[in-house]
């Protein structure tokens, strides 16, 4: 089906950065055709006028944990360590994979509502968040999590789920695969370096939560005398493609690790917020040449999935902090929500930019709406002054999946009932303030 963009406003990423630019996108066999000529062979279905529409790269949401979009607002106001072990895990231990299926399609509901077109999940359920991603049109690098300790059995347990899931989705090129050791904390040492073998001999990137709470850096000096990223680093977990989640406390050495090894870090600013964490120290990450990208964590820490108000938190934080304003600029932000996730997940030849020969995955906002009026500059508008509730139309791998706001390839009201369902069986729904 060839779509045309008539006339439209778009985001591009030049040499001099991101520029906005109106013209005509073509796209067909999905992907960006051409942008302004139009191609020899083009016959369009469908046209999409681009009168007051602006085009956005989709958001690549870097870390987050989908199914735990129905354990929203259930835990709140603890310490990391209570929320975590206190609360969540013993939630999920009574979660079904009913549950899980239900939870990933809420959440993948409210990312596509709000311009994200692939995302990074890690999690133990992963056979219904690929069900799920494969349904809906999305686009997703699902991670095995996996905690173990030593060569036990449940950790080999988890790790051929993982081939066996990648074996069982190799026709579905939306979906790709990492391995997902949780955290230092959860994984011994002796796990983390099969992991990293396995990831080495499988050809899998690693996806992991490192440095993220006082109390992990204090497990970790204890056991093993180091940090955390010292210790992923001396068991090979940077040796295959690694994107590592939070890096909130990281010392000049840990940094120099992280740059040295190629690690790509995703910042979680409202999780890491709200938790009590604190944020990563991303100026300086930036200056050093570490490929930041941005992720919202799960709904149950958040507590939303909506990378635009994350977009908004990275650049206000780090000025107020610094207190210098040019800090994570909106053109900066914008990057780091897009073609930086792109990078992080391997995939930058195929999205994470608005370029001919890439994946059609787009985000088309209307600019009709209070956030973007006057339109003076649509840069800023997307990192000072959207929600996310302007994003109008969503194409990924060149199909529109909403339209008007109205989601096609999902059924939003059967997803509620669900919701209402999973609230009742779990006992939560007294849980009233
Ligand atoms: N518990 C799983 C493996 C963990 S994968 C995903 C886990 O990450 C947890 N999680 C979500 N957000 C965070 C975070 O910010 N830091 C650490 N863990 C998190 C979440 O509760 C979930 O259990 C098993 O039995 O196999
Ligand atoms: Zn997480």
């Amino acid at each position: 089906m060839g779509i045309l963009l008539k006339n439209i406003q778009m985001l591009l990423y030049t040499e001099k950065g991101p520029v906005v630019k109106r013209d005509n996108i073509y796209i067909e066999d999905r992907i960006i055709k051409a942008i302004g000529e139009r191609p020899d062979t083009f016959s369009e279905d469908k046209v999409i006028d681009g009168t007051d529409r602006f085009a956005i790269p989709g958001m690549i949401n870097a870390h987050t944990h989908s199914y735990m979009a129905f354990l929203r607002n259930v835990a709140d106001d603890l310490s990391f360590m209570d929320w975590l072990f206190g609360t969540i895990d013993p939630l999920e231990q009574k979660m079904s994979s009913e549950d899980a299926y239900w939870g990933a399609n809420l959440a993948i509901l409210e990312m596509m509502k709000s311009g994200t077109t692939c995302f990074n999940d890690m999690q133990m359920n992963i056979h219904q968040t690929t069900r799920a991603v494969k349904e809906s049109g999305m686009r997703a690098v699902i991670c095995r999590g996996l905690v173990g300790s030593g060569n036990d059995e449940a950790g080999r347990i988890r790790l051929n789920e993982a081939y066996e899931e990648r074996e069982a989705f190799k026709d579905c090129d939306r979906l790709n695969f990492f391995l997902g050791p949780h955290a230092p904390y959860t994984c011994d040492e002796e796990y983390l370096k099969i992991v990293a073998s396995e990831a080495k001999k499988e050809k899998m990137g690693i996806h992991i939560h490192l440095a993220e709470s006082l109390s992990e850096m204090e497990g970790c000096a204890e056991k093993y005398h180091c940090t955390p990223i010292e210790l992923a680093e001396r068991c090979g977990l940077f040796d295959v493609p690694a994107i590592a989640a939070h890096c909130v406390n990281v010392n000049d050495g840990d940094l120099d690790i992280l740059k040295e090894k190629n690690v790509s870090v995703v910042t979680n600013p409202a999780s890491n917020m709200k938790l009590g964490n604190g944020f990563a120290p991303v100026a300086k990450m930036l200056e050093k040449g570490i490929n930041v990208c941005l992720g919202t964590d799960g709904a149950a820490s958040n507590n939303s999935l909506n990378m635009f108000h994350e977009m908004n938190l990275l650049s206000l934080i780090h000025k107020g902090v610094a207190k210098v304003p040019q800090c994570i600029s909106a053109k900066e932000a914008i990057q780091i929500a897009t073609i930086n996730g792109a990078k992080a997940l391997g995939l930058e030849q195929q999205i994470g930019s608005i370029e001919v020969g890439k994946k059609a995955d787009l985000a088309i906002i209307n600019l009709r709406t209070p956030s973007f009026m006057p339109k003076n500059n649509l840069i800023a508008g997307l990192a000072y002054s959207a929600n996310g509730s302007e994003v109008e139309t969503v194409i990924i791998d060149g199909t529109i999946t909403m339209e008007n706001r109205n989601v096609l390839t999902m059924d939003e009201e059967r997803i509620y009932f669900e919701m209402d369902q999973i609230l009742k069986k779990m006992g939560l729904e007294n849980k009233v303030y």
